[in-house]
C-alpha cells in the first residue's frame, strides 16, 4: 500500500436502526488495497448488517461508505469488481456444478476458468453434479469457487471455512493467500479466531454495534497479558514473587514481558533445583482479547 492511495473500502460513522433498534453504531474503518482486513465480534454485534450496507445490499441510515470511491449503490460500477461469499448460498439446486459457475461468471461479466476455479476447491470431479447432490461441506466450496471466479479485486468472505474439513479449509486458505498475492483485497466475518490471528492483516473487533477495538493481531493482544503456568513438586520452595497461586501447587504467572519473566522463573527453577512440572508459556491470542471485550462491563 503506498501513501496517497485511496482505500478501496472507507466507512465514516455508519449507522443503521432496524425500527427503533440501533444495530450499527457511528462505525469508522478503511480497508487498503490488498489488506486482508477481518471484522470479528461478537454473536449479533452488527457485523452482516454492516457488510451488507458495504456490499450494496441494505441502505444505511446515516453515515458515509465509499467503495473503490464511490457509493456501494452505483452498482454498475462497483459490483463487477466484487466477490461475495454470503453465509448461505444462494444456488440454484437443479444447476450443475460447472453451470452454476458459468451463470454467476454471466452476472458478473468476469471471464475465468470454469476448470480452474473448481481445481481450486477440487470439485472438477462433481462438474457434472446438480448441486442438490452436493455435501455441506462441497456446497461451502462451490460457494467460494464463484465468488473468486474472475480474480475480483475486492473479495467478502462471511464465515467461509465454516463445515470444511480441515484439507478444505488448508486449500481455501492457500486460495486466498494466492489471491492476495496478486492484489485482491480481501474483508473477512469468522468466528474461527486462529485464522483472523493468521491471516489477517488488521481486524476490528465489534460489540453491540461498536468496534472495542481495531488493529494488527499485535496491537490487539499486546493490551493484554500473556500467561505462564506450572506446577511444583510438594516439597518444593515458595515460588517466586509474582506467581499467583491456582490451586494447591499450581501457579500462574500473568505478563507484558514474556521472554523476560520466563528466564526470572526458569533462573530460579535452576537455582533452588526444582522441577517446573507441566510447565507452558503462552503468548496472548485472539481468543483472550475477545473474552476480555465480551465480559468488559463498559461494553456492556
Ligand atoms: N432485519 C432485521 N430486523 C431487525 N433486527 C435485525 C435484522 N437483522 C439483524 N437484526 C439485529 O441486528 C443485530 C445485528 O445483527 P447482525 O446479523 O448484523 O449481527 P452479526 O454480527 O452478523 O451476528 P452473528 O455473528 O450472530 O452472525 C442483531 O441484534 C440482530 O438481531
Amino acid at each position: 500500500m503506498s501513501a496517497g492511495t485511496s482505500p478501496v473500502i472507507e466507512v465514516d460513522r455508519l449507522n443503521l436502526t432496524y425500527g427503533d433498534f440501533q444495530a450499527v453504531k457511528d462505525l469508522s474503518f478503511r480497508v487498503e488495497q490488498g489488506e486482508l482486513y477481518a471484522l470479528l465480534g461478537t454473536n449479533g454485534a452488527g457485523k452482516t448488517s454492516t457488510l451488507e450496507i458495504v456490499e450494496g445490499h441494505r441502505d444505511a441510515s446515516s453515515g458515509t461508505v465509499r467503495v473503490f470511491g464511490r457509493s456501494p449503490g452505483d452498482r454498475r460500477a462497483v459490483r463487477p469488481r466484487m466477490g461475495i461469499m454470503l453465509q448461505e448460498s444462494g444456488f440454484s439446486p437443479d444447476l450443475t456444478v460447472a453451470e452454476s459457475v458459468r451463470l454467476i461468471g454471466r452476472l458478473t461479466g468476469r471471464s475465468d476458468s470454469v476448470e480452474r476455479v473448481l481445481g481450486i476447491v477440487d470439485l472438477n470431479g462433481k462438474a457434472g453434479n446438480r448441486v442438490s447432490q452436493l455435501s455441506g461441506g462441497e456446497k461451502r466450496r462451490l460457494d467460494f469457487a464463484t465468488t473468486v471466479y474472475g480474480r475480483p479485486e475486492l473479495i467478502f468472505l462471511d464465515e467461509p471455512t465454516t463445515g470444511l474439513d480441515i484439507q478444505s479449509r488448508d486449500a481455501l486458505w492457500a486460495a486466498v493467500e494466492q489471491l492476495r498475492a496478486d492484489g485482491s483485497t480481501i474483508v473477512l466475518t469468522t468466528h474461527y479466531l486462529e485464522e483472523a490471528q493468521q491471516h489477517a492483516d488488521r481486524i476490528g473487533l465489534m460489540h453491540r454495534g461498536t468496534f472495542r477495538a481495531q488493529g494488527t493481531v499485535a496491537e490487539l493482544t499486546r493490551t493484554l497479558p500473556a500467561a505462564i503456568q506450572f506446577a511444583l513438586p510438594p516439597d518444593a520452595p515458595a515460588p517466586p514473587a509474582g506467581a499467583a497461586a491456582l490451586s494447591d501447587q499450581s501457579y500462574l504467572v500473568e505478563t507484558f514481558d514474556l521472554q523476560t519473566d520466563l528466564k526470572h522463573l526458569l533462573d530460579w527453577a535452576a537455582a533452588h533445583r526444582v522441577e517446573l512440572l507441566g510447565l507452558s508459556a503462552a503468548p496472548t491470542r485472539l481468543d483472550d482479547v475477545f473474552r476480555a471485550i465480551e465480559t468488559d462491563p463498559v461494553s456492556s
